[in-house]
C-alpha cells in the first residue's frame, strides 16, 4: 500500500483546500476525477480516499458519480457533503432536498462514540453548506451526528471502511474539522504523518535523470521561484545536458531580463528574444481566454525554435505548481482561466513535458527551496504570471500600452520595497484599462488611461485579501504614476478579495 490518500473530485469550489489540510497533517495527497476507474485506483493503491464536495445533487440525472466498486475495495473512505451524499446513493439509503438549506455555522451534537471523533466534544460548531441531505443512511450504517435541521450529520459503517459526514471539516470555521481529518488519518487509515515536502527532493531528481537519459532537457527558466527551484533539480539531476532557455516575450517588467540573467551565473541560459513575434500573434486579440490561449502556443513554438540552435532536445521541464493545475479546470470543476503552461498548452507540443513541481503549492515550493538553499530573493519572490503584462492589460495588447504599464508597474514595486512591504505582501503590481478618462493637469484638458493597483495577501494563490496599504503609500503611488508616465491621469486600488474576484485582472 502507498501512503498517498486519493481526493476523489465532485468539483467542489474548494477541493484544493482537502488536500491542504491532509498535507498539513503530514500525510501526502492527490486529486483525481471524481469518475477515476476502479482499475486506476488499484493501481494507485492509495491508503484512503476521500470524496470531495460539489454543487451538483446525487439524484440530478447526469449528475458527477463514481464507481461504487471503489466503495467495495476496503479501503478506508470519508465522504464530505456531496461526497456522503453519493455514498449513501450509492448503497441504497435516500437524498433528497432538505426542507431547510444549512449554509455556514451550526451547533452540532455528536450522538454515538467513533474514532472519527476522539477528542472532539460532544456538542460544537461546524460549517455546512448544502441544500440536499441524507434522510435514511444506508444499511449497515449507524448515524454518529446531528444538528437541529439535519439528522444525519455524520455516518459511518466501520465494517466496511466507510465514513461520512455532511459539513464540511476543510475549513477552518468547523471546531474540531482539522482534527477529524487527522482521525480518519491516523485512527482509522492507520497512516502515520511523515510526509514533508523536501522528502520530494530525491524523488524529483530520480525522475528528471530517467525521463531525460542519454538526451539532453530544455528548462523553461522564467526568474520565479517556481522554475528556479525546477532548474536547481534539474541541474542536479543532469548537470550539463541542461539548457535553460529564458523567453523574452516583450512582456517582462522592467529590468527583469537582466536581472535573471544575473542570478543564474552558473546555469547555461539563452534568452531568446520573440516580442515581434507575441506581439504579431496578441495583435487585435481582446477576449482573454484567447489571450492566453495564443501565449501558451507560443511560449511552446519558442521552446521549439530555441531547440534548433541547440540540437536534438526531447524533454521540456517547467515550473508548474499545484494551483495551476487545478485552477486551469479539472474533469468536474470550472476552468477559471487557462494558465499558459497548463490549460494554455498547445495539441502539438514537440517535447516530453516534465514537471517535477506538480504536485506542490507555492508555500511548499518555497521550503523546499529554503532547504536546498536557493537564496533569499529567489525564495521569497513575488509570483509573476508567466503570460506576464499581457494578464494586466484588459482588452488588446500592443508594446504601446506595454510601456505605459511597465513605467507604471515599476513604480508600484519601488514604492512597495521602499515601504518594506515587499516580502509579507503576496503580489502588488500594476494594471492598465482600456478605458479613458477625463482629467484636469495644469490647467489643460487631460483625456488618458487609468492605472489600478493591485495589493494582495495569500499563502498559496488560490484565495486571496487585498492589502490594506497605508494611504500616504497609495498616495505616493498615485502622485508619481500620473507625473511619470505619459498618458495615465486616475489611479485607482483594487479592494476585491479572491474569491470573489482572481488576482490578474484576465
Ligand atoms: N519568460 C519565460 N521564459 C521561460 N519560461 C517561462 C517564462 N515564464 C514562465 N515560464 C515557465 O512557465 C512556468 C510557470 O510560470 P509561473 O509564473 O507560474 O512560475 P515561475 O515564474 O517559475 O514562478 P512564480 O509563480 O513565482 O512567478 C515557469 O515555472 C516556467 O517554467
Ligand atoms: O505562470 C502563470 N501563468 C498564468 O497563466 C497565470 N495566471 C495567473 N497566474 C498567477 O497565479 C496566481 C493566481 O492568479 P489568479 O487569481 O489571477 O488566477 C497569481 O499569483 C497569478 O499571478 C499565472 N501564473
Ligand atoms: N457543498 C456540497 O457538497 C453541496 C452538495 C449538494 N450540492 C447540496 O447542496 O447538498
Ligand atoms: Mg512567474
Amino acid at each position: 500500500m502507498s501512503d498517498t490518500v486519493l481526493v476523489l473530485d465532485f468539483g467542489a469550489q474548494y477541493n484544493q483546500l482537502i488536500a491542504r489540510r491532509v498535507r498539513e497533517a503530514q500525510v501526502f495527497c492527490e486529486v483525481v476525477p471524481g469518475d477515476i476507474s476502479y482499475e486506476e485506483v488499484r493501481k494507485k493503491n492509495p491508503a484512503a480516499i476521500i470524496l470531495s464536495g460539489g454543487p451538483a445533487s446525487v439524484f440530478e440525472p447526469g449528475a458527477p458519480s463514481m464507481d461504487p466498486a471503489i466503495l467495495t475495495m476496503g479501503i478506508p473512505t470519508l465522504g464530505i457533503c456531496y461526497g456522503m451524499q453519493l455514498m449513501a446513493h450509492l448503497l441504497n439509503g435516500t437524498v433528497t432536498p432538505a426542507e431547510r438549506r444549512e449554509y455556514g455555522r451550526t451547533p452540532m451534537t455528536l450522538t454515538q462514540s467513533s474514532p472519527l471523533f476522539l477528542d472532539i466534544p460532544e456538542h460544537s460548531t461546524v460549517w455546512m453548506s448544502h441544500g440536499d441531505h441524507v434522510l435514511k443512511a444506508p444499511e449497515g450504517f449507524t448515524v454518529l451526528a446531528s444538528t437541529n435541521t439535519t439528522p444525519i450529520a455524520a455516518m459511518a459503517n466501520p465494517a466496511r471502511n466507510l465514513y461520512a459526514v455532511q459539513y464540511h471539516p476543510e475549513v477552518h470555521h468547523t471546531e474540531g474539522g482539522f482534527r477529524m481529518l487527522q482521525n480518519f488519518l491516523y485512527q482509522i487509515a492507520h497512516l502515520e504523518p511523515n510526509w514533508q515536502p523536501d522528502q520530494f527532493i530525491p524523488q524529483a531528481i530520480a525522475q528528471i535523470r530517467e525521463k531525460v537519459g542519454n538526451g539532453r532537457a530544455l528548462i523553461a527558466l522564467s526568474g520565479g521561484v517556481d522554475s528556479a527551484l525546477a532548474a536547481a533539480l534539474a541541474h542536479e539531476a543532469i548537470g550539463s545536458k541542461l539548457t535553460a532557455i529564458l523567453i523574452d516575450h516583450g512582456l517582462m517588467r522592467q529590468g527583469e531580463i537582466e536581472e535573471v540573467v544575473q542570478a543564474f551565473p552558473s546555469l547555461d541560459l539563452r534568452v531568446v528574444r520573440r516580442d515581434d513575434v507575441f506581439f504579431a500573434a496578441l495583435k487585435g486579440v481582446t477576449d482573454p481566454e484567447a489571450k492566453r490561449k495564443i501565449i501558451g502556443r507560443e511560449f511552446i513554438r519558442a521552446f521549439e525554435h530555441a531547440k534548433e540552435a541547440i540540437g536534438p532536445v526531447d524533454v521540456l521541464i517547467q515550473g508548474t505548481v499545484y494551483p495551476d493545475v487545478i485552477e486551469s479546470g479539472g474533469k468536474n470543476a470550472r476552468t477559471i482561466k487557462s494558465h499558459h503552461n497548463v490549460g494554455g498548452l498547445p495539441d502539438d507540443v514537440g517535447f516530453e513535458i516534465v514537471e517535477p513541481l506538480r504536485w506542490l503549492f507555492k508555500d511548499e515550493v518555497r521550503k523546499v527551496g529554503e532547504a536546498l538553499g536557493l537564496p533569499d530573493s529567489i525564495v521569497w519572490r513575488q509570483p509573476f504570471p508567466g503570460p506576464g503584462l499581457a494578464v494586466r492589460i484588459v482588452g488588446e495588447v500592443t508594446p504601446d500600452k506595454v510601456d505605459i504599464l511597465r513605467q507604471a508597474d515599476a513604480i508600484v514595486r519601488q514604492e512597495i520595497r521602499k515601504a518594506g512591504l515587499e516580502r509579507q505582501i503576496w503580489q502588488a503590481f500594476a494594471v492598465l484599462l482600456d478605458i479613458r478618462s477625463v482629467g484636469v493637469m495644469g490647467d489643460e484638458r487631460t483625456y488618458g488611461f487609468p492605472i489600478v493597483i493591485r495589493a494582495v495577501e495569500s499563502l498559496d494563490g488560490m484565495t486571496a485579501d487585498w492589502v490594506r496599504l497605508p494611504d500616504d503609500l497609495l498616495e505616493t503611488m498615485a502622485s508619481r504614476i500620473i507625473g511619470e508616465v505619459p498618458r495615465v491621469n486616475r489611479v485607482v486600488y483594487d479592494i476585491t478579495s479572491k474569491p470573489p474576484g482572481t488576482i490578474e485582472w484576465e
